[in-house]
């Protein structure tokens, strides 16, 4: 028996006191990952249970800890999402009036990726962290609603058109364990398109609300650079739990990640934290390395406006190969420098309950 399945076994012989099943047939046990002597889970909870549950965990905990080989064990509580309920496809009398954020069917939250400009790894980090997440066992939804460039189909390696058999919900596509959206796959090879707004909007609403995303623990959205429409409109149309902001350590990649903080802050999207991308360089050849770009910069903006520092990601050539060719270095190189720096992010959302 695998050190994962005895101390499922183990789990498996705890009874949840809301449910009366035991803790893993009741779906309260999460993002189970072992790795090494080391294992993590969280224990999904309704929020109202939280000091009833408390003991629950402190005995999931000891449960896994009497598994042979294992040394550390991570357990803690998470509030479970509020997932809204799946598409009701049946045609009605009258659209509803809209009221307030909408929720994404079937989509327990949604996680925006940011960048203040371009270039700068935003759709690197929004692809590594996608499936980071779906490694932890959690369900993932990823959305590339960058209009200007689409570089997910690529990063994720999906391609094809997205087939719509009903002629009115779109099937996404699905690798390493994500499921994935794109404008990209949605116009012609080569086709420049200049979105209008109204246009736009209509993509964007299109892209979150026909998708047959199913049922989803997390949608983590790739935007454009900067802070226009397509923020703007998420920002203030759906229901958004939190926004990361990625950076370069050099200055005006900065000031240009200040201006979206700030249009996170004014549409009161909670703002998760920042991540230093391209940190330090890491030579492929001799492993040394360099901080080509300054270094600090972004932990010291982030402790400026009080948001976490959530990693730094080297530069490393293998970073960009393994995107280029369609396996986010968190699948094709799980154990390095790099993919470890990702999975700390993701691990850290899951503790925190965010994703
Ligand atoms: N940590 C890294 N190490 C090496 N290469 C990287 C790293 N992060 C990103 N890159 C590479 O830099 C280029 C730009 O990255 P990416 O497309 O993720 O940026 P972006 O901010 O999403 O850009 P845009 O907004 O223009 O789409 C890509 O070729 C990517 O592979």
């Amino acid at each position: 028996m695998s050190v994962r399945e005895a101390v499922l076994a183990n789990l498996g012989k705890i009874t949840d006191p809301i449910s009366g099943k035991d803790i893993v047939s009741a779906g309260v046990v999460r993002a189970l990952n072992v790795e090494g002597d080391t294992v993590r889970f969280v224990l999904e909870i309704d929020p109202k249970h939280a000091d009833q549950m408390e003991a629950v965990r402190a005995t999931a905990q000891q449960a896994a800890e009497m598994v042979p080989g294992v040394a550390k064990v991570s357990a803690l509580l998470t509030a479970h999402s509020q997932k809204a309920p799946p598409p009701d496809l049946k045609p009605k009398a009258k659209p509803a009036a809209p009221q307030g954020p909408q929720a994404v069917p079937g989509v327990g939250r949604i996680i925006l990726v940011a960048s203040g400009k371009g270039g700068v790894g935003k759709s690197t980090v929004a692809s590594n962290l996608a499936a980071a997440l779906a490694a932890q066992g959690r369900k993932v939804g990823l959305l590339d609603a960058d209009i200007y460039g689409p570089s997910q189909p690529r990063m994720m390696g999906v391609s094809g058109r997205p087939a719509s058999p009903d002629g009115k919900t779109i099937l996404p596509l699905r690798n390493h364990g994500v499921t994935v959206m794109s404008l990209g796959l949605m116009m012609e090879e080569g086709q420049a398109v200049v979105w209008r707004g109204p246009m736009l909007m209509g993509a964007l609403q299109q892209m979150l609300m026909q998708v047959q995303w199913g049922d989803l623990d997390v949608l983590v959205i790739d935007l454009p650079p900067g802070t226009g429409d397509v923020q703007l409109t998420l920002a203030q149309k759906f229901a958004i739990d939190g926004a990361i902001i990625v950076s370069t350590p050099q200055d005006v990649a900065l000031l240009d990640a200040r201006k979206g903080i700030d249009m996170f802050r004014q549409t009161k999207v909670p703002i998760l934290g920042m991540i230093e991308n391209m940190s330090t360089h890491v030579c492929s050849n001799c492993g040394h390395e360099e901080h080509i770009f300054g270094h600090g910069g972004v932990a010291a903006e982030a402790e400026k406006l009080g948001a976490p520092l959530l990693a730094e990601i080297p530069l490393h050539l293998d970073v960009r190969l393994a995107g280029d060719g369609g396996v986010p270095i968190v699948v094709s190189q799980p154990d390095s420098k790099q993919a470890e720096a990702f999975y700390d992010v993701a691990r850290a959302l899951v503790g925190q309950g965010v994703a």
